[in-house]
C-alpha cells in the first residue's frame, strides 16, 4: 500500500483524508503534519492516523506528499523538507492556490515529480471537483496515484496547459462560496418579502441541491435546463430579464477574472517572499 502523507492538516486535508479512508485506504498508511496539537488530537482521533508536529517526521517513510498548507506557507516548509524530499523522491503533490510547479521546483529541489492540483470543499462530502496538472517528471503510475487521491473527493480533469490552473481556481476552487453567496442573496430577498428566514434557508438550499443534480446527474446543456423552467412571459422570464438587465454574464466574469487574476499575484508575492 502507498504511504501518503499530508503537511498541513487543516480543512482541506481533512476533506481529503476522510474521501480516502472511505474508499478502503487503511489509516495506518497515512500520516499528518500539523502545528496545532488541538488539530492534531482531532485528526487522530477521527480518523486513526499518525498525527506529527514536525513535517520532517510526517515525511520520511511517504511515496506520496501532499502540502495542504496556505501558499504563503510553502516558502517556509521547504528548508524542512528538502532533504527528506531530494533522499526518497516522493511524489509532490500541491494543493496550494496559485503557486506554480516551477516554484515548487525551485524550493523542493528540481528533478521531483510534481502534481499541482486544484480542489474544492465539497470534497468533504465526495462531491468535490478538482483539476490537476503535472510536470514532465510525473510518471503515468504516478498520475494514477494523484488521480486516485483526488477521485476519492469527487472528478477530477486532468489540465494540460499549466496556464489555466489560476482559471480552475477561480471557477471551482472558490466556486463553493460563489453558489453560497447566491443561496445567501436569494434568502435575503425572500425573508425581505416576508417569508421566514428557515423557510427561505430550506427552499434556497434545495433549489440549489435540485439544480446541481439535474446539471451534474442528467448532463443537459444548462441552457436547455434553464429553458425548461422559463414559461413565456411567466415569472422565471421576468427574474432573467431583470439579471440580463443587470448584466449577470459580466458581473460574473469579472469575478472571475478577479480570482483568476489572484492567484497570479498569490504566486508572484510568493517570488517576493523567496
Ligand atoms: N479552502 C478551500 O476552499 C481550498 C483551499 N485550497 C488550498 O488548500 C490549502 C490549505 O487550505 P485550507 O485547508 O483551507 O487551510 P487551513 O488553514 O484550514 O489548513 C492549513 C493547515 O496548515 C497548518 N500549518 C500552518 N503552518 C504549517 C507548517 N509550517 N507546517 C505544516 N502545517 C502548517 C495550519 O495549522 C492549518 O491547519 C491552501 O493552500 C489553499 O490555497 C485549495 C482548494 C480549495
Ligand atoms: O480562497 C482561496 O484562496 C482558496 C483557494 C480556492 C478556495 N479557497
Amino acid at each position: 500500500m502507498t504511504r501518503l502523507a499530508f503537511i498541513g492538516g487543516g480543512n482541506m486535508a481533512r476533506s481529503l483524508i476522510g474521501g480516502l479512508l472511505k474508499t478502503g485506504v487503511a489509516p495506518a498508511t497515512v500520516s499528518v503534519a500539523e502545528p496545532l496539537a488541538e488539530a492534531r488530537q482531532t485528526l487522530g482521533r477521527e480518523f486513526g492516523i499518525a498525527c506529527y508536529a514536525e513535517n520532517r517526521l510526517a515525511a520520511a517513510e511517504a511515496e506520496v506528499i501532499v502540502l495542504a498548507v496556505k501558499p504563503q506557507i510553502m516558502p517556509a516548509i521547504h528548508a524542512e523538507l528538502r532533504d527528506t524530499l531530494q533522499r526518497n523522491r516522493p511524489l509532490l503533490i500541491s494543493i496550494a492556490a496559485g503557486v506554480r510547479l516551477d516554484q515548487l521546483e525551485r524550493w523542493f529541489g528540481s528533478g521531483l515529480p510534481i502534481v499541482r492540483c486544484m480542489p474544492n470543499t465539497p470534497a468533504l462530502i465526495g462531491a468535490g471537483a478538482t483539476g490537476l496538472c503535472a510536470n514532465s517528471r510525473v510518471s503515468p503510475a504516478q498520475k494514477a496515484q494523484a488521480q486516485h487521491i483526488l477521485d476519492a473527493a469527487g472528478i477530477t480533469r486532468w489540465i494540460d496547459d499549466e496556464a489555466l490552473m489560476d482559471t480552475v481556481t477561480a471557477l471551482s476552487g472558490s466556486g463553493p462560496a460563489y453558489f453560497f453567496a447566491l443561496v445567501e442573496a436569494l434568502e435575503a430577498a425572500a425573508v425581505a418579502q416576508g417569508l421566514p428566514r428557515d423557510t427561505a434557508r430550506a427552499l434556497a438550499a434545495q433549489t440549489c441541491l435540485g439544480a446541481g443534480r439535474m446539471l451534474v446527474e442528467g448532463g443537459e446543456d444548462p441552457a436547455l435546463l434553464r429553458q425548461r423552467v422559463t414559461s413565456p412571459n411567466g415569472t422565471t422570464q421576468a427574474a432573467l430579464e431583470s439579471f440580463a438587465a443587470d448584466g449577470l454574464p459580466h458581473i460574473v466574469a469579472r469575478a472571475v477574472h478577479a480570482a483568476t487574476r489572484r492567484g497570479a499575484e498569490l504566486a508572484n508575492e510568493l517570488d517576493k517572499l523567496s
